[in-house]
């Protein structure tokens, strides 16, 4: 399995906003490794979140680390270059939601940031055969997407296992990543099925000691995958 290293993207949607920088900075000091930023939009998915604005300031508060940008929008392609422009380093963005899938990809990687898709519980892995070759990364939705604090949906195990023989097979260094109920009892089954890129939300934010879990997370994944 030609698997990446450990990434730890803490989704800021379970954050505390009113002290945001803080909090990014706080998850960031305590070995997160990329800041997962959710982007809601009330049409594509039913909640309204944040848009480039929030992204520019935390670049502005000193926020270096990557900022995987996650789009719930619909259309998507407007708001690619604004993420671009704000400081993002990761977009991603749901094939259902674009009308013309590998241009946006292309728009994207034209703009120097590493190019996503999301794939929902329901939406099949097919929709990655005309494209894996354009992608940095495949982003798998273990939960609907819309909301944090959802239980995992365990046939993604299945499904994380069938999008990891089309990246090796594709010899391509793309990521896997998951999104949606990782906790620190479940991320090892999960890094065994393939994943290696791991957002997780309300099971780093509101915990008392954000070293502690991110650790325990790291260990999982190692002890799964070793
Ligand atoms: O994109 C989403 C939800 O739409 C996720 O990023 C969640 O925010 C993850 O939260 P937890 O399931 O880890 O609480």
């Amino acid at each position: 399995m030609s698997r990446q290293s450990t990434v730890i993207a803490p989704s800021i949607l379970s954050a505390d906003f009113a002290r945001l920088g803080e909090e990014v900075d706080n998850v960031l000091a305590a070995g997160a490794d990329w800041v997962h930023f959710d982007v809601m939009d009330n049409h594509y998915v039913p909640n309204l979140t944040i848009g480039p604005l929030v992204c520019e300031a935390l670049r502005k508060h000193g926020v270096t680390a990557p900022i995987d940008v996650h789009l719930m929008v619909e259309p998507v392609d407007a708001l690619i270059p604004m993420f671009a422009k704000a400081g993002a380093t990761h977009i991603s963005f749901h094939p259902e939601a674009s009308r013309h899938v590998h241009r946006s990809i292309q728009l994207i990687r034209s703009l120097g940031c590493q190019a996503g898709v999301v794939l929902n519980p329901a939406t099949p892995v097919e929709v990655l055969d005309y494209i894996l070759d354009q992608l940095d990364y495949v982003l798998l939705m273990s939960v609907n997407p819309g909301f944090g604090g959802q239980a995992f949906i365990p046939s993604t195990l299945d499904k994380l296992r069938r999008v990891r023989e089309r990246i090796d097979a594709s010899g391509s260094a793309i990521r896997l990543e998951i999104d949606g109920g990782v906790k620190p009892d479940n991320i090892g089954e999960i890094a065994a099925a393939g994943a290696d890129t791991f957002v997780a939300g309300s099971a780093i934010f509101g915990q008392p000691d954000y070293r502690d879990i991110v650790a325990r997370m790291k260990a999982a994944v190692d002890a799964a995958t070793r």
